[in-house]
């Protein structure tokens, strides 16, 4: 990552607060309290809950062997909209449901390591989805990212016209979770595919059980089917928006993502809460094994 976001006005800015997680940068000039609080910052892992975010902090201190006893200090709690949790150099960073609650989390986090100054951070989401003809609590890591539409892309509306922009993640760092965090011993499978991302869990999804529906069930099967020949295997809600904002600024990032539903056979999430819990853990496993690799290794050029 170079130092320097896709944004020139940041450049005329003499401090910057980060509203959502409640951290000051006072001085854009001299920013070496953030540098010292966050600069050892290497991987920045986000997923929806803050539960999460937090298991994943204390699972990340034993694949990193930091050995500490007391309970993980959200660093963001005074915001009151996102939990941050810091092992070592991995943030563990919650960011709500949809692109939009973790589009706003995403700029200031893309922000807070340019402060910071961290050398070529990755971003990775930790999440759960839907999948499409995989058995529930396969792991899914993505290659190319389509919205809604079955674009490899994601649309915003700016200055009230839509822009759209290409939605792929590193190819590198999609090639080295496969083949560093996969692991075939895993007792589930771990694949490579496409995900699409949408706007909404219910229509958007092709649901027909949400509070509005205006399509038959063979016209959600005939697009279900459409997204399966597209080499679509999972959907969830965050994928397009997080490849295409971290492509514009040059940041390597990833998804990865733990099927819940097999919505080739029912809309409903039924998997007990043990159970979801336990297919949580998954993409840990894989994502944990990838990390070590990634800081013994080096591979963050
Ligand atoms: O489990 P998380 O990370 O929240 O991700 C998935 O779950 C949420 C919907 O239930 C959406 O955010 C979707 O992308
Ligand atoms: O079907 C699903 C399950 C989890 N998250 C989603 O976005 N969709």
């Amino acid at each position: 990552m170079s130092n320097r976001l896709a944004n020139p006005h940041l450049d005329t800015m003499a401090s910057d607060f980060l509203y959502h997680l409640d951290i000051n940068v006072a001085n854009t000039q001299d920013t070496s309290d953030i540098q010292q609080k966050f600069g050892d910052v290497r991987v920045v892992c986000t997923g929806g809950t803050a539960s999460r975010m937090r298991e994943l902090a204390l699972y990340m201190r034993k694949v990193l062997g930091v050995s500490d006893p007391s309970d993980p200090v959200d660093l963001c709690e005074r915001g009151h909209r996102y939990a941050m949790y810091k092992v070592g150099p991995v943030l563990c960073v919650s960011h709500g449901v949809g692109s939009s609650t973790f589009s706003v989390v995403l700029h200031e986090l893309l922000k807070l390591v340019k402060y910071a100054r961290c050398q070529n951070p990755i971003f990775l989401r930790i999440g759960t989805c839907g999948g499409l003809g995989v058995p529930p609590g396969t792991v899914v890591v993505t290659k190319d990212a389509f919205n809604g539409l079955l674009r490899n892309e994601h649309q915003i509306a700016i200055l009230g016209k839509l822009v759209v922009r290409p939605a792929q993640f590193s190819e590198d760092v999609i090639k080295n979770i496969m083949e560093y965090g996969a692991d075939p011993n895993d007792g589930f499978q771990t694949i490579s595919a496409n995900t699409m991302g949408t706007d909404c869990f219910y229509e958007g999804q092709g649901r027909t059980d949400g509070a509005i529906c205006e399509y038959t069930e063979k016209d959600k099967m005939d697009f279900l089917q459409k997204c399966h020949d597209l080499g679509i295997r999972n959907i969830e809600m965050e994928a397009s928006m997080f490849a295409s904002v971290t492509k514009k600024v040059g940041v390597k990032a990833g998804d990865v993502c733990v099927t819940v539903v097999n919505r080739l056979e029912g809309d409903q999430v039924t998997v007990t809460m043990d159970q979801k819990h336990e297919f949580e853990q998954r993409p840990f496993l894989v994502v944990g094994r990838y990390i070590k690799k990634l800081l013994s290794q080096n591979l963050l050029k």
